[in-house]
């Protein structure tokens, strides 16, 4: 099926329009009308420049207030129709958007509409054009697709179809099963579009705040099964009003609703196996099984300080790479990948950014399978030149330069560590408390900040690559602004990843992307079994807490049914706490390093399904009293 854009997504030129479109691969592009006219350059001039990026233009719209005017409107309605036709004609387009009608004179009818439509189907035929009608949501007489259908049924005219656009139905709740009964031939096109669930008024919900599919909360996917139940075989046609893609650049918008179409069609043609549309085959959303590696870039002094840093949460270097600067650090099955290497990924990003996270080892079923669909979905494979002895670890460029490798044991290739890292003489590996560690069992999980604008943009690539579920958006407050948080994870929790989107340069997240030039992972989360003997551990080897108030305890006591006992370890550790249904959680946070990184300890009993929200405020407090942004922790 072929994949297209309306040129209303995303900003820019026409011409800007259509390189970034071209560039995510779409097939073609519905031409927004307005688009047209804005430009400077005939209509023939427009047609050839859209095919000369390879591109088709599947649809001409929108054309308004047609269907059931008085003369003399009607009259001027058809004329009009009739100057659009020889446009179109000129451009290169057979399709044309009649959507229903706003018009304060419009009469109704479903038998005058119909007739409207018949007569402009049989001046629109000789010229091989067809026109689709859409029932818009918020349309005077007509704002339901049922009702659009019934019209074009009783136009009955070859070259009169209707045009289904998912926001119309979904966001008036129509059921999509409806869609079922109408033949496939007689839908002209289909557009796509999902938004956030508010409640507001429809247009300016349409208007403003539509966005990819998956990256809202309407059920666009189910939806689309029941369009290709009906057997119809267009374009599937992305159209996105949404007034920060309007603003923001036109490749990212594109790429990202190209993500999210191409995840679409392949939820449905696993969803609807019976339908036999052609539809792109890509491996499935690909089950994260946990974070193999976390990798800093770093250099010189900062190197030094990162691993004194890593020693105090009882982290030991367990191994050297072959070949490279870089260090193995391990506590248990968690590793922290030091790479002070000056040439590769690692080298520029340091060199952009200073220490930062520069990688995400990800464990997975099939590497190569995950590999496989990212690139179906439009992410670029990652590669650096392999020395002998090295392994070739699959690996994708995420948003923002980041860059994830993906670890499977199918293919051998979590051997990487014997492989290409020797063993350190010397120094003990063990990572229980007792052995010199402090009971670090595992990466609870990672929390990257990015700015507010990209956060639909990193939802969509996580939960389109993997099997993983978006939770709503919450509202961290921070004492200088408004951070929004929202956690992707997989539904065993072998995954979490927190996205922390700031507005502001003032908060403690915003001030972290402006001092690292951009969104990435600000803070670990390490688990712990035993919270209270990793702290004791902690404070042995050196680990300097986050120091929390007092008044955070005194609150903590009318919250929560909590004895004495408890409430004074926890203050004595700088420990905070939290409960779901009787599940409990600890967190222990480190001071800021290296531009505002910081790593947490956690313990979550299993029935707890949080991240500690309410106390973000307090801990975000407790940090920006201590902020020494450049630098590491006071030992
Ligand atoms: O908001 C509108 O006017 C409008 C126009 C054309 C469409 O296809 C649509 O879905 C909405
Ligand atoms: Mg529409």
């Amino acid at each position: 099926m072929k994949t297209s854009i309306a040129t209303v997504s995303i900003s820019g030129s026409l011409p800007e329009k259509l390189e970034a479109i071209a560039a995510a691969g779409y097939d073609g592009i519905e031409i927004f009308e307005q688009d047209f006219i804005a430009h400077d350059g005939g209509p023939r001039e427009v047609g050839q420049m859209i095919r000369d990026h390879g591109l088709e233009i599947t649809l001409f719209q929108p054309f308004r207030d047609f269907e059931c005017l008085p003369e003399p409107l009607r009259g001027k309605a058809f004329e009009r129709a009739r100057r659009k036709f020889d446009v179109m004609q000129e451009l290169g387009v057979d399709r044309i958007l009649v959507c229903s009608s706003v018009h304060p004179a419009s009469l109704g009818g479903i038998d005058r509409a119909a007739d409207d439509l018949a007569a402009l189907g049989e001046i629109a035929a000789p010229m091989g054009i067809k026109v689709g009608y859409e029932a818009l949501a918020w349309g005077r007489h007509v704002n339901d697709h049922r009702d659009a259908w019934e019209i074009v049924r009783r136009a009955d005219h070859p070259n009169i179809g209707l045009i289904l656009d998912s926001f119309h139905s979904l966001g008036r709740g129509i059921d999509s099963e409806s869609i079922r009964a109408i033949p496939g031939d007689r839908i002209f096109f289909v557009q796509l579009a999902d938004a956030p669930a508010i409640d507001m008024d429809l247009l300016y919900w349409s208007r403003h705040f539509r966005n990819m599919p998956g990256e809202g909360d309407l059920d666009v996917r189910g939806f689309l099964n029941a369009v290709m139940a009906t057997g119809y075989s267009g374009p599937l046609s992305l159209e996105i009003f949404n007034d920060q893609f309007r603003g923001t650049n036109p490749r990212d918008v594109a790429e990202d609703g190209y993500r999210a179409l191409v995840a679409l069609m392949d939820d449905v043609r696993r969803a609807e196996p019976e339908v036999r549309a052609d539809l792109p085959r890509l491996p499935a959303r690909q089950r994260a099984e946990g974070v193999a590696f976390v990798e800093f870039a770093t250099q010189g002094q900062e190197a030094a300080t990162l691993t004194d840093f890593l020693a105090t949460l009882g982290f030991r270097k367990a191994g050297r790479h072959r070949n490279r600067q870089i260090d193995l650090w391990q506590q248990n099955d968690v590793r922290i990948v030091v790479n002070a290497d000056p040439g590769g990924h690692a080298g520029h990003a340091w060199n952009a950014r200073g220490t930062c996270i520069c990688d995400i080892g990800l464990s997975v079923a099939s590497a190569r399978d995950t590999v496989a669909r990212a690139t179906a979905l439009g992410s670029v494979p990652f590669h650096q030149p392999v020395a002998p002895g090295e392994l070739d670890i699959p690996a994708i460029r995420g948003l923002g330069g980041s860059v994830l490798h993906f670890i499977d044991g199918e293919s051998g290739l979590d051997r990487v560590w014997e492989t290409e890292f020797l063993p350190v003489d010397g120094e003990a590996q063990g990572g229980d408390a007792e052995e010199g560690g402090a009971g670090i069992v595992g990466i609870d999980h990672l929390a990257q900040t990015m700015s507010y604008e990209d956060m639909l943009s990193w939802t969509l690539f996580y939960t389109a690559l993997f099997d993983m579920k978006k939770s709503p958006m919450v509202d961290v407050i921070d004492p200088d602004g408004l951070v929004r948080s929202q956690v992707v994870a997989s539904p065993d929790g072998a995954l979490r990843v927190t996205l922390n989107g700031a507005e502001t340069h003032r908060t403690l997240a915003g001030r972290f992307l402006a001092d690292t030039f951009g969104a990435s992972v600000q803070h670990i989360a390490l688990a712990s079994r035993d919270i209270f003997a990793s702290a004791a551990a902690l404070d042995r080897l050196g680990f300097a807490a986050l120091p929390i108030p007092d008044n955070y305890y005194d609150d903590l006591a009318t919250r929560f049914e909590i004895s004495p006992d408890l409430l004074e370890r926890l203050r004595a550790a700088n420990l905070l706490y939290d409960q779901e249904n009787g599940a409990e959680f600890f967190q222990l946070y480190s001071r800021a390093f290296a531009g505002g990184m910081f790593f947490e300890i956690v313990q979550r009993a299993p029935g707890y399904k949080g991240f500690g929200g309410p106390n973000a405020p307090f801990r975000i407090a407790a940090q920006k009293r201590l902020a020494r942004p450049k630098g590491m922790p006071a030992r």
